[in-house]
This record gives structure tokens, sequence and C-alpha cells, in this order.
């Protein structure tokens, strides 16, 4: 591992795998970092209280998807589907850590729950069951055994103009894959809406007030180097860590210059 590489922090989830409780990451999360030009911290999880700690030690935030839904108590309502997964650990402390990674300047990076997440933390809500909302469409995804498999691209999403998402792909529209049964019901203020489903389903927002704080509803994570659209956001998250890391690095050679004697020129070396 390249030590002098941006350190990107990556939340695992926390589910049983084989009947043990787990932490978990998938690999191609692991990849997307690299290909963004960072180091990979993946963390099993933080007590709230420090997370602000932590974010000054790492130079962006990844948000990964996940089968799992954020508990809808973050956002005022009960569980509509108990058949689906949570992960309340996660919950836990990732939410507190995008509101301290938005107060922090540290870049962030959402994917599909990683966006409802962001939402979530900063005060919108979510559809728990985007497909049973009246003019919505089923955003699940197909089946594994389907042409080109659960990744594969299944809609368009229309990127609106003069935003963060337009600056970055300078393509009015692109093909994504979907693999949500949740999406934003309200925003969040202070969430800019970066591109918007046929339906109308947002499928990206940014925090402009941020250095750089943008989430997609889909995975361009999914074979990025296989992707020119994956490969510029990806390209921006990692730019964006750069200069994060740069800043911590220019601060951290502050605090120590400060912190270290002025030279004593009266002292007579004899
Ligand atoms: N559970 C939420 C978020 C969906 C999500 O993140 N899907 C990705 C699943 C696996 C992967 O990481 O590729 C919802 O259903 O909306």
């Amino acid at each position: 591992m390249n030590a002098s590489l941006p350190r990107i922090l990556v939340p695992a989830c926390h589910q049983t795998v084989k009947g043990l409780p787990s932490y978990t990451v998938g690999d191609k999360y692991v990849e997307a970092v690299r290909l963004a030009g960072g180091q990979v911290w993946v963390v099993p999880g933080l007590q709230p209280q420090d997370v602000a700690d932590v974010l000054s030690l790492v130079d962006g935030v990844l948000l990964t998807g996940s089968p799992s839904n954020v508990h809808p108590r973050h956002f005022g309502q009960s569980v509509h589907d108990d058949t689906l997964p949570l992960d309340e650990r996660r919950d836990a402390w990732v939410l507190p850590l995008v509101r301290a990674a938005l107060v922090a300047g540290t870049p962030l990076f959402g994917i599909c729950r990683g966006l409802q997440e962001i939402n979530v933390a900063l005060g919108g809500s979510l559809h728990q069951a985007v497909h049973e909302v009246a003019g919505l469409a089923d955003h699940r995804p197909p089946a594994e055994d389907e042409a080109g498999g659960m990744y594969a691209p299944v809609h368009e999403v229309l990127v609106e103009p003069g935003g963060l998402l337009a600056g970055l792909l300078q393509v009015p529209r692109l093909a994504v894959n979907s693999l949500h049964g949740q999406g934003i019901a309200v925003p969040a203020a202070g969430l800019r809406i970066e591109a918007r489903a046929p339906d109308g389903l947002p499928e990206a927002v940014s925090v402009p007030t941020a250095p750089f704080a943008l989430a997609v509803q889909w995975h361009p994570e999914w074979r990025a180097a296989e992707n020119p659209h994956s490969q510029r956001l990806l390209a921006a998250f990692g730019s964006a860590c750069r200069r994060h890391q740069a800043r911590r690095q220019r601060l951290a050679t502050e605090r120590a210059a400060a912190a270290s004697p002025p030279p004593d020129h009266d002292h007579d070396p004899g």
C-alpha cells in the first residue's frame, strides 16, 4: 500500500455471514477506491464520539451500497417490510460520520445506500418501497440470471444542468444500473438534486456548500474501469481527497511549528 496516497475511509457493513456476526465490504468498493487513487481504510465501526478524531486522520469517505436499509426510525417512520435487512450498527455511526465529514470539509462520495444515508443524516426521508409509490417505477435489480445480470444498465438518469454532476460527466443523460428498493422521498435541506430517473426519483445529489460531497443511487463501482462515466466520478473524488490531504498535511505542519519552541538566540553556546 502506498502510504503517500490519500486515505479513504470506507465504513464496513455489519451482517451475519455463515451464522457469524461479521464486518464486510465488497471487493468492488475497494477496487473503486484504488481506481480513484486512494488507499483503503476500512473501518468496522466507531463510537459516535470518536468520529471527529478519526476523520482528522483521513482524506475522504466512501459510503458503499448495501442490501440493508437505513432504519426508518432515523426519518420518523416504522419499518414497512420487516423481511428486509437492516444494519443498525452502521446507521449508528455513519449518520454522525456524514454530518462530521461535512463540518470538517472531508470529501464524501456516496453510492446507493450511501446516498440514502447522506439524505437521512441531513434530515431528509426515504420511500421505503419505491415500487409501491404511485407514479414511481420499480428500481429493484433484475434477476441475477437475466441478460447482463443484476448490474446491467436498466434505465437512464437525466442530469440536471449546471450542477456538479453535469460538470463532471458533460452529458445530459446516461444509462445506469439499479439495485435499490428505497429512494429519496423528501430531500434534505441543503442537498442539490443532480440527476433524476425518468419517473422523477432523485438519482444523484450533492452538497454544494461542501468542497466535495456527491452521491449517486446507481453503482459506478461496478466494473468502473470499463465505464468512462464511472472513471470520471472516481477521478473527481480522488482529486478532492488529494486536495484535502494537502490541506491536512499543511495544517499538521503548521501545528508542529506552532508547538515547537522558538530558537533561543540569547543562549551562548559557549
Ligand atoms: N438497501 C437499500 C440500498 C440498496 C443498495 O445499496 N444496494 C446495493 C446492494 C449490493 C451492492 O453493494 O452492490 C435499498 O434497497 O434501497
